[in-house]
């Protein structure tokens, strides 16, 4: 069974489609990659998997414990709580925040301490404090930012901020972690680095991650999976060397408006 089921998904936009008729899977432990010349429709598919966007036509569908459960509809704050968390192309932190406030705002949304515990100042609320700013800070040790947690958000540097936001996304704990462009606006080491952080952190907690990126060495490092989109439909699928070698594909890169 499948950890995910795309069937036949469809969404128009007045009169154009951006995503149509897209059915695939995505299974359980996958790293998946969603490549596509630019307009092809990839962030569309993300905000349709993580209820932003409503399907016009079509299913998706999670396994939530060993059933398969329609997501169709639900709202994006529901969805996030069966375990699927994402990062925006556009980076959304709070600035004036610090990196430690980033993250731990992040997790009082999925576990934080009661509002009872926390008005009445209990012991109970320390303590929860305590082991969320200890898991906060080791998540930021991973990728690297935990020396800057006292910092604003606002003053990181661009490949620091989007690692910053992968980290608030790992903070609520996803089955399934979907990352839109995270090398985006990186150089060619932080783009390097990155991609050893997604294939660690994707070994380390057990993740299922799906991610859009048009950095092709990263898709091709590290995807065992590739789904190509264009014009709104898959044209494709397979591992890296099958993907590079496809026809479609290249004509869809060399001869569309893509990167
Ligand atoms: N909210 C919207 N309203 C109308 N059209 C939209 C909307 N969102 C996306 N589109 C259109 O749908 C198509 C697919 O856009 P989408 O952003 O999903 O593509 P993409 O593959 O993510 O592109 P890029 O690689 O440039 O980010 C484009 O033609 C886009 O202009």
């Amino acid at each position: 069974m499948p950890l995910m089921k795309i069937t036949d998904l469809t969404k128009n936009f007045g009169g154009l489609a951006a995503v149509s008729n897209v059915s695939l899977d995505i299974d359980q432990g996958d790293l998946v990659g969603l490549i596509g010349p630019n307009g092809a429709g990839k962030t569309t598919f993300f905000n349709l998997l993580t209820g932003v966007y409503v399907p016009s036509q079509g299913t998706v569908e999670l396994q939530v414990d060993g059933k398969m459960q329609k997501l169709n509809g639900k709202h994006p704050d529901v969805i996030s709580g069966l375990g699927l968390a994402r990062t925006f192309q556009n980076i959304r932190l709070f600035a004036d925040l610090t990196v430690l406030e980033n993250v731990l705002i992040a997790m009082h949304r999925e576990q934080g301490p009661s509002l009872f515990h926390a008005l009445l100042r209990t012991q109970n609320h320390y303590q929860q404090e305590a082991k969320l700013k200890a898991e906060a800070l080791d998540l930021l040790r991973i990728f690297n930012l935990d020396q800057l947690c006292q910092e604003k958000a606002k003053n990181l540097a661009y490949g620091q901020q989007r690692r910053l936001e992968i980290v608030r996304a790992l903070a609520l704990h996803p089955k399934i972690l979907f990352l839109d462009e995270p090398a985006a606006g990186m150089n060619p080491n932080e783009t390097a680095e990155l991609t050893q952080l997604i294939a660690q952190i994707q070994a380390d907690f057990d993740l299922t991650v799906v991610l859009i990126e048009h950095d092709m060495s990263l898709v091709m490092d590290i995807c065992q999976k590739i789904f190509v989109l264009e014009y709104g439909r898959l044209i494709a699928q397979g591992g890296p060397k099958e993907i590079q070698a496809n026809p479609q594909v290249i004509r869809a890169y060399l001869g569309g408006d893509g990167d």
